[in-house]
């Protein structure tokens, strides 16, 4: 009508000018407007972009607008504020990952976090090599040590706190290890206490963590349960030393083909396993097994270390194949997660049935069901009062259900 033609008008219009209050009451009644387009395809951003106005840039941002749409000459509100020389805008649009949406089409417009993924350091891998550089911030003041023991974070109570001293008695003992971890990338990230910190949280239980520790924990827990199995060397069985800030262990035999050229035996071992959350043909149900050793009621995604010599394609069809008999066409990956038992790195795929009846391998999987998404929804939601209960948030399984129903429901 003639009416909300000329409200569009007013609104492209009051973007362009840079009049904030007024996009903002015409988005409070008429929320629809926000990606409508005037001439040329050019939307309510795109015109905020073009004449530099930032804040209302952020207004239609946080209203929900599409960034990535397209005007008639295929240039988005980005190009637009580029072109312009409007670099505060521009960053404002391209900040984080998504600004790449538009090269990846097919990348996640909303990037989550998975628990043990953040990383609070900056490894500085180039310094491992430097002796005295890491001699230095051994008995740097400001350094903080992470305690543990028998690959547990050591946790703070309140009448035992870790002293200085403590950690410099520890330093001395030859069956001490130490891992150079990195540099916090913003100060006190880890812990407001210098010399030594134990994660603030009192338990040991490593998904009971921050978010900040929980990154650092897996990435030395990793490292140290690597030592504690590879204290020999696996080519020929000699004793062997670390090196390289805890990165290294090289053999002391100076006969060993290990020290002729580059062998992965020498690093840190890292285990890929795929983790997949399987999706009926009708794309409104999922596949979850169940094995005997999970709580009850608990089902996950099914899961498995990727074998030599495979894609991670080939392994979610042969585990899935193995462990339910369901045949799998497509597989898309969607995020990983380290998991520092001891050290995999699952990587979390969506895979399309082409199969539905279910075999399950006994040896591994207890049940393996089909679930409809209003009980996959109930088990997120509603907990104690749904069907089967799923694992929690701290798990990448967890987060592969989630990110399947918010797929479809298009939050
Ligand atoms: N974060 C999460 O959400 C989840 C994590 N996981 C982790 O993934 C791991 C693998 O999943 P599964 O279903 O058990 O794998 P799987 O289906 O491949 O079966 C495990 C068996 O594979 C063999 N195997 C082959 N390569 C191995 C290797 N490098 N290390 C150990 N065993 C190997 C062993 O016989 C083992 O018993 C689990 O051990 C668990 O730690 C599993 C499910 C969820
Ligand atoms: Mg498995
Ligand atoms: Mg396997
Ligand atoms: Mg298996
Ligand atoms: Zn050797």
């Amino acid at each position: 009508s003639d009416d909300s033609e000329e409200m569009l008008e007013t609104f492209l219009d009051a973007a362009a000018r840079g009049d904030l209050s007024q996009v903002s009451t015409l988005l409070s009644n008429t929320p629809s407007l926000i990606n409508q387009t005037g001439h040329s395809g050019w939307t309510a951003l795109m015109l905020a972009a073009r004449n530099g106005h930032h804040h209302v840039a952020e207004k239609l941002l946080l209203f929900g607008c599409d960034k990535f749409s397209v005007n008639s000459s295929s240039q988005t509100a980005y190009d637009i504020a580029t072109f312009w020389g409007h670099r505060h805008i521009a960053g404002l649009l391209g900040r984080a990952a998504d600004g790449c949406g538009r090269i990846l089409p097919g990348a996640d417009l909303h990037p989550h976090e998975n628990y043990f993924s953040r990383e609070t350091l900056d490894r500085q891998s180039g310094r491992r090599t430097d002796k005295v550089w890491l001699e230095a911030k051994q008995s740097d003041s400001e350094t903080v040590y992470l305690l543990f023991s028998n690959l547990s974070p050591m946790v703070r109570t309140q009448q035992q706190d870790g002293s200085e001293a403590e950690v410099k008695d520890l330093l001395q003992k030859p069956s001490t290890v130490t891992i150079f971890l990195g540099i916090e990338k913003t100060k006190k990230s880890l812990s407001e206490e210098k010399n030594c910190s134990f994660p603030r949280s009192p338990n040991r239980d490593l998904l009971k963590l921050s978010e900040e520790e929980a990154g650092v924990v897996a990435q030395a827990r990793s490292v140290l349960a690597w030592h504690s199995r590879y204290s020999f060397c696996p080519t020929c069985g000699g004793a062997t030393k670390m090196e390289e800030g805890g990165y290294k262990r090289s053999c002391l035999n100076s006969e060993c083909r290990s020290l002729q050229g580059v062998h992965n035996t020498c690093y840190p071992r890292v285990d890929p396993v795929v983790i997949m959350l399987v999706i009926h043909p009708d794309g409104n149900q999922c596949l979850l097994g169940r094995k005997k050793v999970f709580p009850v009621r608990m089902f996950s995604c099914l899961a498995g270390f990727v074998e030599p010599g495979e894609t991670l394609e080939e392994a979610v069809r042969r585990e899935t194949e193995e462990e339910s008999g369901v045949t799998v066409g497509p597989v898309q990956y969607v995020s990983c997660q380290p998991w520092p038992m001891p050290s995999n790195l699952m990587i979390g795929c969506l895979a399309v049935a082409v199969s539905t009846d279910i075999k399950v391998d006994e040896k591994e999987i207890e049940e393996a069901r089909w679930f409809p998404r209003q009980q996959v929804i109930d088990s997120l939601f509603r907990g104690d009062r749904s069907v089967f209960v799923i694992p929690p948030r701290q798990t990448i399984a967890h987060q592969l259900v989630r990110h399947w129903i918010c797929m479809n429901s298009n939050l």
